[in-house]
Protein backbone atom coordinates (compact mmCIF):
# COMPACT_ATOMS: atom_id res chain seq x y z
CA UNK A 1 0.00 0.00 0.00
CA UNK A 2 1.17 3.48 -1.54
CA UNK A 3 1.73 6.26 1.20
CA UNK A 4 2.18 10.06 0.74
CA UNK A 5 3.65 12.14 3.35
CA UNK A 6 3.42 15.94 2.92
CA UNK A 7 5.68 18.81 3.62
CA UNK A 8 3.77 21.97 3.58
CA UNK A 9 4.06 25.88 4.31
CA UNK A 10 0.68 26.87 6.51
CA UNK A 11 0.38 30.59 6.72
CA UNK A 12 -2.50 32.57 8.19
CA UNK A 13 -4.04 32.43 5.14
CA UNK A 14 -6.24 29.17 5.29
CA UNK A 15 -7.93 29.20 2.07
CA UNK A 16 -4.27 29.04 0.51
CA UNK A 17 -3.59 26.35 2.90
CA UNK A 18 -6.70 24.39 2.21
CA UNK A 19 -6.30 24.94 -1.82
CA UNK A 20 -2.19 23.81 -1.30
CA UNK A 21 -4.11 20.60 0.58
CA UNK A 22 -6.87 19.44 -1.72
CA UNK A 23 -4.03 19.85 -4.68
CA UNK A 24 -1.66 17.59 -3.11
CA UNK A 25 -4.56 15.22 -2.29
CA UNK A 26 -5.20 14.93 -6.09
CA UNK A 27 -2.00 14.23 -7.05
CA UNK A 28 -1.27 12.15 -4.17
CA UNK A 29 -4.40 10.29 -5.73
CA UNK A 30 -3.37 10.21 -9.26
CA UNK A 31 0.08 8.27 -8.05
CA UNK A 32 -1.72 5.51 -6.61
CA UNK A 33 -1.32 6.42 -2.86
CA UNK A 34 -3.88 4.77 -0.23
CA UNK A 35 -3.29 7.28 2.62
CA UNK A 36 -1.77 11.00 2.66
CA UNK A 37 -0.54 12.88 5.70
CA UNK A 38 -0.76 16.19 6.44
CA UNK A 39 1.58 18.00 9.45
CA UNK A 40 0.34 19.63 12.48
CA UNK A 41 -1.58 22.71 12.21
CA UNK A 42 -2.34 22.46 8.48
CA UNK A 43 -5.09 24.56 8.57
CA UNK A 44 -3.03 27.38 9.71
CA UNK A 45 -0.30 28.51 11.80
CA UNK A 46 -0.60 32.35 13.26
CA UNK A 47 0.96 35.46 13.44
CA UNK A 48 -0.18 35.05 17.53
CA UNK A 49 -2.93 33.56 19.63
CA UNK A 50 -5.40 36.33 19.26
CA UNK A 51 -5.16 35.93 15.45
CA UNK A 52 -5.97 31.97 16.11
CA UNK A 53 -8.73 32.57 17.91
CA UNK A 54 -10.39 34.76 14.52
CA UNK A 55 -9.06 32.05 12.19
CA UNK A 56 -10.30 28.85 13.99
CA UNK A 57 -13.35 27.18 12.40
CA UNK A 58 -15.97 24.65 13.18
CA UNK A 59 -15.06 21.31 12.77
CA UNK A 60 -18.05 20.92 10.29
CA UNK A 61 -16.75 24.18 8.86
CA UNK A 62 -15.32 24.48 5.08
CA UNK A 63 -12.09 23.65 5.73
CA UNK A 64 -12.44 19.82 7.03
CA UNK A 65 -15.65 19.08 4.91
CA UNK A 66 -13.49 20.06 2.21
CA UNK A 67 -10.77 17.83 2.54
CA UNK A 68 -13.76 15.34 3.61
CA UNK A 69 -15.42 15.69 0.57
CA UNK A 70 -12.15 14.92 -0.83
CA UNK A 71 -11.02 12.14 0.54
CA UNK A 72 -14.51 10.60 -0.26
CA UNK A 73 -14.01 11.85 -4.12
CA UNK A 74 -10.00 10.02 -4.17
CA UNK A 75 -10.90 7.12 -1.93
CA UNK A 76 -7.66 8.61 0.11
CA UNK A 77 -7.48 8.14 3.77
CA UNK A 78 -6.53 11.81 5.22
CA UNK A 79 -4.39 12.34 8.21
CA UNK A 80 -4.30 16.14 9.17
CA UNK A 81 -3.14 18.18 12.21
CA UNK A 82 -5.82 21.13 12.67
CA UNK A 83 -6.87 23.66 15.36
CA UNK A 84 -9.85 22.83 17.23
CA UNK A 85 -12.46 25.26 18.83
CA UNK A 86 -13.11 24.31 22.31
CA UNK A 87 -15.65 25.80 24.78
CA UNK A 88 -13.39 27.72 25.98
CA UNK A 89 -13.06 31.05 24.75
CA UNK A 90 -9.50 31.49 25.15
CA UNK A 91 -7.70 28.50 24.59
CA UNK A 92 -7.25 25.95 21.48
CA UNK A 93 -7.36 22.04 20.96
CA UNK A 94 -4.39 21.30 18.96
CA UNK A 95 -6.04 17.87 17.45
CA UNK A 96 -5.16 15.37 14.73
CA UNK A 97 -7.97 14.24 12.57
CA UNK A 98 -7.55 10.65 11.08
CA UNK A 99 -10.60 11.10 8.06
CA UNK A 100 -10.84 7.18 6.20
CA UNK A 101 -12.05 7.12 2.61
CA UNK A 102 -15.93 6.83 3.37
CA UNK A 103 -15.60 10.08 5.60
CA UNK A 104 -15.39 9.02 8.61
CA UNK A 105 -13.72 10.97 11.53
CA UNK A 106 -11.20 9.67 14.36
CA UNK A 107 -10.04 12.46 16.63
CA UNK A 108 -6.60 13.11 18.48
CA UNK A 109 -5.89 16.13 20.91
CA UNK A 110 -2.73 16.44 21.83
CA UNK A 111 -1.90 15.82 25.24
CA UNK A 112 2.01 16.97 25.20
CA UNK A 113 1.91 20.66 25.14
CA UNK A 114 5.20 22.03 24.22
CA UNK A 115 7.03 24.92 26.48
CA UNK A 116 10.35 25.84 25.43
CA UNK A 117 12.46 28.01 26.70
CA UNK A 118 15.75 28.26 25.14
CA UNK A 119 17.66 31.05 24.29
CA UNK A 120 15.97 32.49 21.06
CA UNK A 121 13.36 30.02 20.91
CA UNK A 122 10.95 30.86 23.55
CA UNK A 123 7.19 29.29 22.46
CA UNK A 124 4.45 28.97 24.84
CA UNK A 125 1.60 26.47 23.50
CA UNK A 126 -0.03 25.53 26.86
CA UNK A 127 -0.75 29.54 26.67
CA UNK A 128 -3.05 28.94 23.63
CA UNK A 129 -3.99 25.17 23.95
CA UNK A 130 -6.00 22.93 26.17
CA UNK A 131 -4.36 19.39 26.40
CA UNK A 132 -5.99 16.18 25.52
CA UNK A 133 -6.84 14.04 28.28
CA UNK A 134 -6.98 11.07 26.32
CA UNK A 135 -6.01 8.76 23.64
CA UNK A 136 -7.33 6.94 20.82
CA UNK A 137 -6.45 3.36 20.81
CA UNK A 138 -4.93 2.69 16.85
CA UNK A 139 -7.42 2.97 14.32
CA UNK A 140 -8.08 0.26 11.89
CA UNK A 141 -7.62 1.04 7.90
CA UNK A 142 -6.80 -0.16 4.97
CA UNK A 143 -3.28 1.01 5.44
CA UNK A 144 -2.76 -0.70 8.90
CA UNK A 145 -3.90 -0.02 11.99
CA UNK A 146 -2.67 3.71 12.49
CA UNK A 147 -1.75 4.97 16.08
CA UNK A 148 -2.52 9.03 16.97
CA UNK A 149 0.25 11.60 18.21
CA UNK A 150 0.81 15.12 17.33
CA UNK A 151 4.77 16.55 16.69
CA UNK A 152 5.96 17.18 20.02
CA UNK A 153 4.21 13.99 21.40
CA UNK A 154 7.04 11.96 19.80
CA UNK A 155 9.75 12.91 22.98
CA UNK A 156 7.55 10.39 25.06
CA UNK A 157 8.32 7.32 24.87
CA UNK A 158 5.64 6.10 27.10
CA UNK A 159 3.39 7.21 24.87
CA UNK A 160 4.41 5.38 21.90
CA UNK A 161 4.70 1.82 23.85
CA UNK A 162 1.15 2.67 24.97
CA UNK A 163 -0.36 2.86 21.33
CA UNK A 164 1.87 -0.53 20.36
CA UNK A 165 0.38 -1.87 23.46
CA UNK A 166 -2.91 -1.36 22.04
CA UNK A 167 -1.85 -2.98 18.68
CA UNK A 168 -0.49 -0.59 15.47
CA UNK A 169 1.69 -0.29 12.29
CA UNK A 170 1.65 2.87 11.74
CA UNK A 171 2.53 5.59 14.35
CA UNK A 172 1.95 9.20 13.02
CA UNK A 173 3.43 12.61 14.60
CA UNK A 174 2.14 15.47 12.03
CA UNK A 175 4.45 18.10 12.86
CA UNK A 176 5.83 21.66 13.44
CA UNK A 177 9.14 21.28 14.51
CA UNK A 178 11.42 24.27 15.27
CA UNK A 179 14.38 24.50 13.28
CA UNK A 180 17.20 24.36 16.06
CA UNK A 181 15.33 21.32 18.05
CA UNK A 182 14.36 19.33 14.68
CA UNK A 183 18.09 19.38 13.64
CA UNK A 184 19.44 18.23 16.85
CA UNK A 185 16.61 15.68 17.65
CA UNK A 186 14.00 14.76 14.70
CA UNK A 187 15.52 12.00 12.40
CA UNK A 188 17.35 10.54 15.90
CA UNK A 189 13.69 10.09 17.86
CA UNK A 190 11.37 9.48 14.93
CA UNK A 191 13.86 6.47 13.86
CA UNK A 192 14.24 5.39 17.60
CA UNK A 193 10.38 5.61 18.03
CA UNK A 194 9.71 3.04 14.92
CA UNK A 195 12.36 0.42 15.96
CA UNK A 196 11.13 0.42 19.81
CA UNK A 197 7.92 0.09 18.39
CA UNK A 198 8.38 -1.86 15.31
CA UNK A 199 6.50 0.07 13.62
CA UNK A 200 6.18 2.56 10.57
CA UNK A 201 6.48 5.92 12.08
CA UNK A 202 5.22 8.42 9.43
CA UNK A 203 5.82 12.26 10.61
CA UNK A 204 4.82 14.50 8.16
CA UNK A 205 6.20 18.25 8.40
CA UNK A 206 5.24 21.82 8.17
CA UNK A 207 8.19 23.72 6.44
CA UNK A 208 9.85 27.20 5.85
CA UNK A 209 8.44 30.66 6.99
CA UNK A 210 5.00 30.18 7.84
CA UNK A 211 4.63 33.56 9.36
CA UNK A 212 7.27 36.45 10.15
CA UNK A 213 8.14 34.94 13.65
CA UNK A 214 8.12 31.55 12.68
CA UNK A 215 10.00 28.92 10.98
CA UNK A 216 9.87 25.39 10.75
CA UNK A 217 12.32 22.43 9.98
CA UNK A 218 10.83 20.32 7.84
CA UNK A 219 12.24 17.13 6.48
CA UNK A 220 9.36 15.19 6.71
CA UNK A 221 9.65 11.70 6.46
CA UNK A 222 8.67 7.94 6.48
CA UNK A 223 10.68 5.21 8.55
CA UNK A 224 9.89 1.61 8.20
CA UNK A 225 9.97 -0.79 10.96
CA UNK A 226 13.81 -1.54 10.74
CA UNK A 227 14.21 2.02 10.99
CA UNK A 228 15.44 3.15 7.87
CA UNK A 229 14.55 6.24 6.43
CA UNK A 230 11.79 5.66 3.47
CA UNK A 231 10.93 8.82 2.40
CA UNK A 232 12.00 12.29 3.04
CA UNK A 233 11.14 15.42 1.78
CA UNK A 234 13.61 17.93 0.90
CA UNK A 235 11.31 20.91 -0.24
CA UNK A 236 7.33 21.73 -0.27
CA UNK A 237 5.68 18.86 -1.38
CA UNK A 238 4.98 15.09 -1.34
CA UNK A 239 7.19 11.72 -0.92
CA UNK A 240 5.68 7.84 -1.12
CA UNK A 241 6.74 5.01 0.38
CA UNK A 242 5.22 1.44 0.48
CA UNK A 243 3.90 0.35 3.88
CA UNK A 244 4.10 -3.44 4.17
CA UNK A 245 2.69 -4.91 6.83
CA UNK A 246 4.12 -8.52 5.92
CA UNK A 247 7.71 -6.50 6.88
CA UNK A 248 6.43 -5.56 10.13
CA UNK A 249 5.56 -9.22 11.24
CA UNK A 250 9.01 -10.48 10.37
CA UNK A 251 10.59 -8.35 12.17
CA UNK A 252 8.08 -9.24 15.12
CA UNK A 253 9.12 -12.81 14.67
CA UNK A 254 12.70 -12.24 14.18
CA UNK A 255 13.08 -9.77 17.03
CA UNK A 256 10.67 -10.28 19.62
CA UNK A 257 11.31 -7.27 21.94
CA UNK A 258 7.81 -6.78 23.29
CA UNK A 259 7.83 -10.43 24.71
CA UNK A 260 11.21 -10.11 26.12
CA UNK A 261 9.90 -6.68 28.31
CA UNK A 262 10.65 -7.33 32.43
CA UNK A 263 7.73 -5.83 33.17
CA UNK A 264 7.89 -7.88 36.73
CA UNK A 265 10.83 -5.05 37.50
CA UNK A 266 9.15 -1.96 35.85
CA UNK A 267 5.93 -1.04 35.05
CA UNK A 268 4.65 1.76 32.38
CA UNK A 269 2.57 2.58 35.85
CA UNK A 270 5.63 3.43 37.66
CA UNK A 271 7.50 5.67 35.33
O1 LIG B 1 0.93 26.43 17.30
C1 LIG B 1 0.52 26.00 16.22
O2 LIG B 1 -0.27 26.61 15.48
C2 LIG B 1 1.03 24.68 15.77
N1 LIG B 1 1.66 23.95 16.81
C3 LIG B 1 2.97 23.87 16.96
O3 LIG B 1 3.72 24.45 16.19
C4 LIG B 1 3.51 23.02 18.09
C5 LIG B 1 3.28 23.73 19.40
S1 LIG B 1 4.08 25.27 19.50
N2 LIG B 1 4.91 22.73 17.88
C6 LIG B 1 5.54 21.75 18.49
O4 LIG B 1 4.99 20.97 19.27
C7 LIG B 1 7.03 21.64 18.15
C8 LIG B 1 7.78 20.64 18.98
C9 LIG B 1 9.24 20.78 18.80
O5 LIG B 1 9.74 21.55 17.99
C10 LIG B 1 10.14 19.93 19.61
O6 LIG B 1 9.68 19.02 20.33
O7 LIG B 1 11.35 20.16 19.55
Amino acid sequence: MLAAVAQICSTPRIKDNLHQILKLISTATAKGAKAIFFPEASDFIAENKQQALELVQPLNGEFVSEIKRAAIENKIIVSIGIHEQSSEQTRLFNTHLLINETGAIHLYRKIHLFDLNLPGNVLMESKSTIPGDGYVAPISTTVGRVGLALCYDLRFPEYSRLLQLQGMDILTYPSAFTVPTGKAHWHVLLRARAIETQSYVIAAAQYGQNTATRSTYGHALIVDPWGEIIAECDDLGLQYADIDLDKIKKIKEQMPVLDHRRTDVYSLKLC
